[in-house]
């Protein structure tokens, strides 16, 4: 897959088939479009293009809204690429472009730079300044500049019944299953291991800090989790808490690990843990001791998940 970080950057004789959108966690629904914009391709003849942005239109043009993503534009590149598409253009969504007109937008971007001959797209897409022109209008520009316009229906899309706002949601009321099931894979973050304050050593659960690279980045609501990562090249599980650490006293969110059947030092090392399954909430507990036994429970707990799983 090649990549480019604009349309205008991108340069290639051959005519495309185009998909559009900003497939936020690439989940499922997406992966079915994804699919037959590569089957497509193969079948005429055509490169596969994906047109997608960033940031994200919300973060540019609702900018007192916070909104969060379930994907960093890295992840998004690499799930992307596992889809086996030939072109991925992250075009930077700004006030700019925004205000493209319609006729503007097909014609500069879709057709003179990506050299669209076919545009797969879902029947609800909509596009141009204020998002004024639909499916219909871009299946006239079709006859003007020589494109064919491919319709998802409402009933593919309704079978699905997958979205990023469904799984933002179950996110964050900490249903990582449903999540899951919808992502077609498990719920991850990144990041570097930081330093926190050296309580964890002292009751014998030392938790790994994830500092995230990204803002923006969705965290699951607080509580305590199961997860799994890969560290240096070993699959290893662990229990995740999210949250303020109310206990000790704490008031900064923190995302930290205790890795299960481990002991090694972590620090500036980068790690993605994957969520698998929800424990409870945070809780602020009367003492560290009570914090200590809590914690057992949750690896008793988590151990039993795991064995059940097999
Ligand atoms: C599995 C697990 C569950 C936790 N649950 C809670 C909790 O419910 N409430 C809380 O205040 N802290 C909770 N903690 C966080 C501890 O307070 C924290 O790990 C400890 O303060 C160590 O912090 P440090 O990494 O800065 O040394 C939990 C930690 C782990 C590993
Ligand atoms: N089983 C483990 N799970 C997580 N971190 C571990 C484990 N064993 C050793 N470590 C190391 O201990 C560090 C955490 O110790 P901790 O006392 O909680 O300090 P901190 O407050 O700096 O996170 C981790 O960053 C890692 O380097």
């Amino acid at each position: 897959m090649k990549k480019y970080p604009s349309a205008s950057a991108y340069k290639n004789s051959r005519q495309s088939v185009v998909t559009i959108g900003t497939f936020d966690g690439v989940h499922i629904g997406h992966k079915a479009i994804l699919k037959r914009l590569v089957e497509t391709a193969k079948k005429e003849n055509l490169d596969s293009v994906v047109l997608t942005f960033f940031p994200h239109p919300r973060m540019v043009l609702q900018q007192n809204v916070d909104i969060k993503l379930i994907n960093t534009i890295e992840e998004r590149t690499e799930l992307l690429e596992n889809t086996g598409l030939d072109h991925l253009v992250i075009h930077p969504f700004t006030h700019a472009f925004s205000r493209l007109t319609a006729l503007e937008y097909v014609r500069d971007i879709l057709v003179n730079s990506l050299k669209a001959k076919k545009i797969i797209i879902g029947y609800d897409h909509r596009f141009g300044r204020n998002r004024n022109a639909d499916i219909e209008d871009l299946k006239e520009f079709g006859k003007t500049y020589n494109f064919e316009v491919e319709e998802i229906s409402a009933k593919e899309i309704d079978d699905v019944a997958v979205s990023s706002t469904k799984i933002r949601k179950a996110l964050n009321e900490g249903d990582i299953e449903t999540a899951n099931s919808y992502l077609g894979y498990d719920f991850m973050i990144s990041g570097e291991v930081v330093k926190g304050k050296a309580i964890g050593r002292t009751i014998n659960y030392p938790t790994a800090n994830l500092k995230l690279k990204e803002k923006y980045k969705l965290v699951p609501k607080n509580g305590v989790y199961i997860v799994e990562s890969t560290i240096e090249g070993e699959k290893k599980f662990g229990i995740t808490s999210i949250g303020t650490n109310p206990t000790v006293g704490g008031t900064e969110k923190t995302i930290e690990t205790h890795f299960l059947n481990f002991n090694k030092d972590l620090y500036g090392k980068e790690i993605t843990i994957a969520f698998l399954k929800y424990i409870r909430d945070e809780e602020t507990f009367d003492s560290v001791e009570i914090l200590k036994r809590e914690i057992e429970k949750d690896e008793t707990f988590a151990k039993q998940f795991l064995e059940g799983r097999g």
